[in-house]
Order: C-alpha cells, then sequence, then structure tokens
C-alpha cells in the first residue's frame, strides 16, 4: 500500500533504512595485535542494506529473524543509538539520531539482555532518577505506578536491590522503569528472553494493556513465537539485513503461498525420495512422517498418498508458525512484495 508522507497516523518510518559497521580484523596473538595496532585491516559489515517500512499508531508489530539479521541494529537506529549509514528514519515526526528531548520522552526501547537498572540500589531509586529525567509530576508518576502495579505486581519488589531480583522479577522492573514516561512508541528487543511461561505471559500482558490504554505502537523482536501470535497481527521478516517479508502473520498459514502439514503413520516404510513426490519431507522418522503442501493442493496430495503408501492413519494441520517463518528465513524470493515507499 502506497503511503502519503504526511499521514499523521505514521508513528514510525524507515526509509532504505542502512547501517554498516566497519570492524577491525585482528590475528590471533601478541602480533596479531601489533600488527593490527600498526597497520588496522578493516572489514565492512552490512548490518541492515535498504529496510524501508511505516507502523501507524497504535500498531503492534513482530520484528522476526534468524540471529545476526539486523533487528537489533534497526531498533538503534529507530531509538537514536546509532547513526545510519544511509536512509531515513522518522519516528512521531523526529529524525531519531538527532536524540531531540521531545523524541527521547515519546519513544523508549527495552533490551532483554540489557538493564537500565542500577544494580546496586533498589529499583525505586532507579525510578526516581527516571521520573527526573523525564520530568514527569509526582501526581503522574504515582498513578503510572498504580496502574503498572496492577499487572505487573511489583509489590514488594521496588524495594529489594535489583542484584537480588530474580530475573522475572528484574525484567518486570525494567519494563515500568522503561515505560514510566508513557512513551508512545515502544521498540522491545526480546523483552520475555529467559523467563519461565508464566512470567512471559504476564509481560505480555503488561504490553497488550500498555497498548491499548495509550495506543502506543510497539515493535517486538521475540525468539518466542508465542509473544508474537499472542500480540502482534503484522510481522516484519528481516534475513542477511534485508526485509524479506511484510504483512499479516494469519497470511502465512491461510494466504495463498501457505501449507499445510500433513502427519502420517505408515504400516510399512517409506523413503524420503518417495514421500517428497508428494510434498516437501520435514520429518521421516521410522514409520511417522511428516510433509507440508500447498494449502490449495491438500486434498488431493492427501488422496495420493493414501493410494501410493499403506497409511495407518493421515492428519492435516497448520504447520507450526515457527516453521513457517523459518521457511521464510531461508528463501531467497520474496514472499510477497514488501511495501514501497512513495
Ligand atoms: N557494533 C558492531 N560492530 C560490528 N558488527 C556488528 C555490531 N553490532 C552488530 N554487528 C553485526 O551486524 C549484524 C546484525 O547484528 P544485529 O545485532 O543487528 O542482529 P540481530 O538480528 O539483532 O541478531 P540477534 O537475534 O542475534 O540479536 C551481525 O552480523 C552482527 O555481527
Amino acid at each position: 500500500m502506497m503511503s502519503n508522507r504526511s499521514d499523521p497516523n505514521i508513528t514510525v518510518r524507515a526509509d532504505q533504512l542502512r547501517k554498516a559497521y566497519t570492524v577491525t580484523e585482528k590475528e590471533a596473538g601478541f602480533l596479531g595485535s601489533l600488527r593490527a595496532f600498526v597497520r588496522p585491516k578493516t572489514r565492512t559489515v552490512e548490518a541492515v542494506r535498504g529496510v524501508s517500512f511505516e507502523l501507524t499508531g497504535g500498531e503492534m508489530v513482530g520484528f522476526l529473524g534468524p540471529n545476526g539479521a539486523g533487528k537489533t541494529t534497526t531498533l538503534k537506529m529507530l531509538s537514536g543509538l546509532l547513526h545510519p549509514s544511509g536512509g531515513a528514519a522518522s519516528v512521531q515526526g523526529h529524525t531519531p539520531q538527532k536524540r531531540e528531548v521531545a523524541f527521547l520522552k515519546q519513544i523508549t526501547l527495552v533490551m532483554g539482555q540489557k538493564q537500565q537498572l542500577i544494580w546496586d540500589l533498589p529499583a525505586q531509586d532507579s525510578f526516581l532518577v527516571n521520573q527526573a529525567i523525564y520530568e514527569i509530576s509526582d501526581s503522574d508518576y504515582k498513578a503510572t505506578m498504580r496502574e503498572f502495579d496492577e499487572v505487573l505486581d511489583l509489590s514488594g519488589i521496588l524495594s529489594k536491590q535489583v542484584r537480588k531480583l530474580s530475573l522475572g522479577e528484574r525484567m518486570k522492573c525494567e519494563l515500568a522503569a522503561a515505560l514510566l514516561h508513557r512513551p508512545k512508541v515502544l521498540f522491545l528487543d526480546e523483552p520475555t528472553i529467559g523467563l519461565d511461561v508464566n512470567m512471559q505471559e504476564r509481560i505480555r500482558e503488561f504490553v497488550r494493556e500498555y497498548n491499548a490504554r495509550f495506543n502506543a505502537t510497539v515493535m517486538l523482536t521475540s525468539h518466542y513465537m508465542a509473544d508474537v501470535t499472542a500480540l502482534c497481527r503484522r510481522i516484519l521478516v528481516i534475513d542477511g539485513g534485508e526485509l524479506v517479508f511484510d504483512g499479516d502473520l494469519a497470511g502465512l498459514t491461510t494466504g495463498p503461498d501457505a501449507r499445510k502439514t500433513v502427519r502420517l503413520q505408515l504400516s510399512r516404510p517409506a523413503t524420503a525420495e518417495e514421500l517428497a513426490r508428494y510434498g516437501e519431507v520435514v520429518r521421516l522418522d521410522g514409520l511417522d512422517a511428516e510433509l507440508t503442501v500447498p494449502r490449495s493442493e491438500v486434498s488431493a496430495r492427501a488422496a495420493a498418498l493414501l493410494t501410493h503408501f499403506e497409511v495407518a492413519d493421515l492428519t492435516v494441520e497448520d504447520p507450526p508458525i515457527e516453521q513457517v517463518i523459518g521457511q521464510l528465513f531461508r528463501s531467497e524470493k520474496k514472499a510477497e512484495p514488501v511495501r514501497e515507499l512513495a
């Protein structure tokens, strides 16, 4: 969909955003260090290669990709922590790298792997620091803390030294601290990493409620697909620094390119080559086989499988979303034309 650049509803825009890092290569050992010091050898890593997309106010979007795909680099550019090597970004009408106060008051970046809270102090001391930095009035501070407490149940943990908190408790405090100023745009980089299932659900609920209450735009990366399926209708998939998919999460399992999983319990062994004539074999374990087939051809393929093999049982289901997205990562072709900016 073409967009109007002045559309006030667009809160985040990346326009051919690029980032190349220059890394110094060093051989092992002392001599290697010396050589690198005297005559540094450098190499360019193209982490983000011309990424374009737009998010509208209140949208929650999953930002997915394999390790090293460029997710964190993109989020850092959108938060103004990194200068793009090319292209442009705009968030709430601001150019992120200018780090204007009015911009910083409207965004937050939460990195599950990094912490913002002061380690040796109770979390509430870090909250007070943020209250001062963001110039939050006492009444707003109290009201926000009350709201956050309802969902996150912060009672009893705010006064403990951060170093003594469990990972889940700390993450609840990290999120609360990062959202104290009620930002309109949330960049959440693995906010649930390492948490148990219950705590992941709690954090999800908090993000969902925050989004509903403040109509906030949320861009979320997570290795837990449950986070994405619970919160996001749309996903952006990045691979090797390029956007390879921008569209509806549901469309991946129902759209024209969608596939179905056919599970077979065979009565007599078959080879992967034989089965591969009827679909893509994703697993063959003794008499248990699993194939994916185009959704539109599922009945014909199932009938053919029943005719050509001795089958004790056959079931058809949607493939796990991890598998569908994994196939996007590996695919060379773009799964759907990526939205072009006007
Ligand atoms: N400061 C840096 N200097 C040099 N290269 C970097 C730097 N930060 C990231 N990279 C490289 O840029 C590429 C993209 O990294 P990035 O952290 O953005 O990926 P990611 O999608 O967030 O990965 P992950 O899921 O593993 O966190 C990788 O090849 C990474 O090694």
